[in-house]
């Protein structure tokens, strides 16, 4: 099978949509007809309060071919039943700075199967708040070597973000498909069933990545100041799915998992759920390929803030500052000059959550930080660059210097305090000597003798 796959899209940023996939299905000037076309039920879904302010007010109507009410009772699930990673809980309050390796083939014993889908591969790393207050937000990894099938998952807690760094995904959403292959992001919002495929046979592929859960607000695009209207990640690139619907037969037992407040819930339909015949509006799922972001940066002298690089944020209450943002390090050319030109040496009051993606991160040797690799930099726990990107950065002759195309870094950055898991420093690969890259910097070499 083809690990090529490509659906038809729509495009914009938060745009109202429209789509069917049946000629007429979508009601014409109303949401409500007494009844649908092809006798299809209509069903809101809600993605802010009724009374939010209309610039952020998220709502679609679904046309589909059963109501969503017709289904069995919720029962709760242990976790190991379906996924474990989800029970792990934030416990380890540490301001120490960690790095995990990729995470590999090894992991499958993690979960105990032999086939380990997206839901059953998510591993939480740390978390802050409770979506019980709706305000917080967790960080996971996956991996992944089989495909959801006769089920979906929705995460009644918030949106995710999914970053697949090795192995396509395909999303199949209540709203349509979105193929996401790695260097690409997907959001699913709060509530959103949809299920997790790989992008070609199941047991020959894998897919491993990063997810970062919401549990406020939604993803907005950043205000982007006194740069202007464009640069950055402009609203045109972000794709959404078009209508399409399962076909399936009755009485084919089909499985939708929930996380509602952090634990697992799952009920049972006669029928794929994935049976929205037409939508319109602008609460819905969507993908953006990093390579489509534009930087701006220092064109003179002096490295600018990571925030240049913001893709999308997730407000928090405070203005301006972030529950959490996505930034990338995408590949550009490094032009400054008499300039230190990778990462400073920093403090932050924020935690930073780094990713490579692919090939090498200018702050970090290509050993220490290969891609799938990621780090995590507690609030005010110095980090930046490592002794040997620090002494090659000092001695580098400044030339427009090209960062390759086969480069690529992310961040989750957010204003909140972690705890880790215990299962996140126990079983996943931790880097145990990865403060050593710090270690014997020499002291400043010029000081006059007093
Ligand atoms: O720590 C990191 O590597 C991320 C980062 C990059 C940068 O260019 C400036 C600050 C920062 O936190
Ligand atoms: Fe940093």
């Amino acid at each position: 099978m083809s690990t090529e796959v490509t659906f038809a899209y729509q495009y914009g940023f938060g745009n109202h949509f429209a789509t069917e996939a049946l000629p007429g299905a979508l009601p014409i000037g109303q949401n409500n007809p007494q009844t649908c076309a092809y006798g299809l039920y209509a069903e809101q879904v809600s993605g802010t309060a009724f009374t939010a302010p209309r610039s952020d007010n998220q709502r679609t109507w679904l046309y589909r071919v059963r109501p969503s009410v017709d289904h069995g009772a919720y029962r709760s699930v242990p976790f190991a039943e379906r996924a474990p990673g989800l029970g792990y809980r934030g416990q380890v309050v540490t301001p120490e700075r960690l790095r995990w390796r990729p995470r590999d083939e090894a992991d499958r014993t993690l979960t105990g199967a032999q086939c380990t889908d997206f839901l059953r591969g998510l591993f939480r790393i740390g978390e802050s708040g409770h979506p019980e207050n709706r305000d917080g937000l967790a960080i996971y990894t996956y991996w992944c070597n089989a495909s959801m099938s006769q089920e979906a998952f929705y995460d009644a807690d918030g949106d995710l973000l999914v970053v697949p760094q090795q192995g396509a995904l395909i999303f199949q959403t209540e709203l349509g498909f979105l193929a996401v292959p790695p260097g690409h992001f997907v959001v699913i919002p709060r509530g959103i069933r949809f299920a997790v495929r790989l992008a070609g046979t199941s047991g020959t592929l894998s897919s491993r990545g990063f997810v970062l859960e919401v549990y406020n607000r939604h993803f907005e695009l950043p205000y982007l100041g006194p740069i202007g209207a464009n640069g950055c990640a402009s609203p045109r690139d972000f794709r959404y799915p078009v209508a399409a619907f399962d076909q399936g037969t009755d009485a084919t037992p089909f499985q939708v998992w929930c996380k509602f407040q952090n634990e697992l819930f799952a009920y049972e339909t006669t029928h794929s759920v994935f049976d929205v015949v037409a939508w319109h509006g602008n609460y819905a799922p969507f993908a953006y390929d990093l390579m489509r972001f534009c930087p701006v940066n220092a064109v003179r002298f002096d490295h600018m803030d990571p925030s240049i690089f913001t893709v999308l944020t997730c407000r928090s209450h405070e203005p301006g500052v972030a529950l959490a943002d996505l930034v990338v390090f995408p590949p550009r050319w490094s032009v400054q000059e008499h300039t230190f030109r990778p990462p400073y040496f920093h403090r932050n009051c924020m935690t930073e959550f780094m990713m490579n993606l692919a090939g090498e991160y200018d702050a970090k040797s290509a050993s220490g930080f290969p891609p799938g690799a990621s780090s995590l930099h507690a609030i005010m726990s110095a980090h930046g660059p490592d002794r040997d990107s620090y002494d090659s950065a000092t001695r580098e002759e400044l030339l427009p210097r090209r960062l390759p195309d086969t480069n690529m870094a992310a961040m989750f950055e957010t204003s909140r305090m972690l705890r880790i898991t215990k299962e996140a420093l126990d079983w996943l690969p931790l880097d145990r000597n990865y403060t050593a890259c710090w270690s014997g910097f020499p002291a400043s070499s010029s000081l006059p003798t007093v």
